[in-house]
């Protein structure tokens, strides 16, 4: 359903994608591994269109999305959602509307403008937001709500798009441990039940393996790993992350035990 081909973007002199190719048959859950500048964001913001590819293909349910314009787009954009770091909520605005702006593309200029959200978006808003466990915040401003709960906001703003992929762009790397499981969970939750597929930029090994059917590993903008988590091996993520013998798996975890396993050998 998803077939990417000799894909790569270019800024200046860097080449942050590398002439990568995959193809993902069926919807699943995907997490993108790889240090800092692999290349993991620009990917996933060609995917989603926030970025033209330099060259290459996107072909989804073969139709290319490569270079959209307009309309057509924003369309895309509504089937393919995407969750940020940062969230990326309106922090002024209560947390019901801020869902509701998952809407914002099929929604007129004048009913965006004096925020005139039909009920069944609302009913349908709220009833997202009591599945993610969050419905009692509704009317709270987003500012007020945890991380977590923020980035469950986000991902409740996705689901109301009814995106057939979601991407999420390290979800977790802002948020405590506790609060970074409650969102995986959610993520996986959304493939599961719902079926849609979901490609997640995972700062951390532990994670992907913990949570995906299948890993790809970036390096300097190129794949240099694409299997299950089980052939996810500490020398195959050694080899990904470019990491001498001192390659460290605790480093990549967001998991208190491997931090404090870590302490306790130093
Ligand atoms: N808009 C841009 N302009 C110039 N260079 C960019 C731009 N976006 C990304 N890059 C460069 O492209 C390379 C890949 O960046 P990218 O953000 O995709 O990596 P990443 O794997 O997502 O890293 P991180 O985990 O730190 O977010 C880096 O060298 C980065 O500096």
């Amino acid at each position: 359903m998803l077939k990417i081909e000799n894909l790569t973007k270019t800024f200046g002199s860097v080449n942050a994608v590398d002439n990568i190719s995959f193809t993902v048959d069926r919807p699943m859950m995907i997490g993108v591994i790889g240090a800092s500048g692999a290349g993991k964001s620009t990917m996933l913001r060609m995917l989603n269109q926030l970025e033209t590819a330099t060259s290459g293909k996107i072909t989804v349910e073969g139709r290319d999305i490569t270079g959209l314009k307009g309309a057509d787009k924003r369309r895309w954009q509504r089937d393919c959602a995407m969750i940020f770091q940062q969230f990326n909520l309106v922090p002024r605005m209560d947390v019901v509307s801020n869902v509701l702006h998952g809407t914002l593309n099929k929604r007129s200029t004048l009913a965006t403008m004096f925020n005139l959200y039909p009920s069944e978006d609302i009913h349908k808003a709220i009833d997202i937001l009591d599945r993610l466990g969050i419905a009692a915040h509704a009317a709270k401003r987003a500012e007020a709500l945890s991380g977590g709960q923020q980035q469950r906001v986000a991902i409740a703003r996705a689901i109301m798009q009814d995106p057939k992929i979601v991407l999420a762009d390290e979800p977790i790397a802002s948020l405590d441990p506790m609060n970074a499981q409650i969102v995986m969970d959610d993520l996986r939750r959304i493939h599961d039940e719902d079926g849609r597929m979901v490609i997640a930029n995972l700062h951390t090994l532990d994670t992907a393996r913990r949570y995906c059917d299948r890993v790809i590993g970036m390096r300097m903008g190129r794949i240099v790993f694409d299997g299950t988590p089980e052939q996810l091996t500490t020398g195959v993520a050694r080899d990904i992350y470019g990491a001498d013998a001192s390659f460290s798996e605790a480093a990549t975890s967001t998991s208190l035990d491997a931090l404090e396993r870590e302490a306790a050998l130093a």
